[in-house]
């Protein structure tokens, strides 16, 4: 199977975004980073500009949620269609409650897990979500470095999904480069959100193909 590779709009250019949009159209996903100024300290879009996006874009997205109270404000994303909500275990009440509000809507339901949150507690609930992110950075902003302590819980993941049979995709987020991308998928991961290395590239469609290359090889 082919790596899945989601450029991230945080490092797009704003004031461009239909423009920067098309320039990744080869991408699986756009990934979009709903920031609230509480959850994480910066503040990026919402559910408006996010209709707005997917309505401009020719690839899906995939909302990721660094938000508080995502049990409240969740469902409107998948309510407007877009193909998955992830929301923090850190900012969740009643996590599975939400995940199966999201599915119901109609999104693939998504789990993040910030790098000092453990796994453990969600390796048997893996069924009830379509994917788990792992941060492989804090939350908040783009450009920092991959955090590589965090790679065991991918493969705790990809083990615990192949036990329970559950097709869920792993998702890894952050710093994530053609050096870091194949270790993240040596330890499980096959769908690889990337900001900077994209949008900071010259040509974002090459730098695309370039991750999924790197990654493609050890994606099973
Ligand atoms: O969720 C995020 C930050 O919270 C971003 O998606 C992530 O950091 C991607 O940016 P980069 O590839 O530049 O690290």
């Amino acid at each position: 199977m082919a790596a899945r590779i989601n450029p991230s709009i945080l490092s797009a250019d704003f004031a461009n975004m239909q423009r920067d949009l098309e320039r990744i159209a080869t991408a699986d996903y756009v990934h979009v980073d709903v920031m609230d100024n509480h959850f994480v300290p910066n503040l990026t879009f919402g559910p408006q500009m996010v209709e707005r996006v997917q309505a401009t874009s020719p690839v899906p997205l995939d909302v990721h949620l660094m938000i508080e109270d995502p049990d409240r404000w969740a469902p409107q994303y998948a309510e407007i269609g877009c193909f998955s909500v992830t929301f923090h275990a850190e900012a969740a009440t009643a996590p599975i409650t939400l995940a199966r509000t999201l599915r119901k809507a109609g999104a693939r339901a998504g789990i993040a897990l910030s790098p000092k949150t453990d796994v453990g507690a969600y390796l048997e609930l893996l069924p009830e979500f379509d994917q788990v992110l792992v941060m492989t950075v804090e939350p908040g902003f783009g450009g920092q470095s991959f955090l590589p302590h965090v790679l065991p819980k991918l493969t705790r993941l990809r083990d615990a999904a192949t036990r329970l049979g559950t097709d869920v995709w792993l998702q890894v987020d952050g710093g994530v480069t053609t050096e870091t991308i194949a270790r993240a998928a040596q330890a499980g991961a096959d769908t690889f959100v990337a900001g900077s290395s994209v949008f900071g590239a010259e040509d974002p469609g090459a730098a695309i193909e370039g991750l999924r290359a790197a990654a493609s090889a050890h994606v099973h």
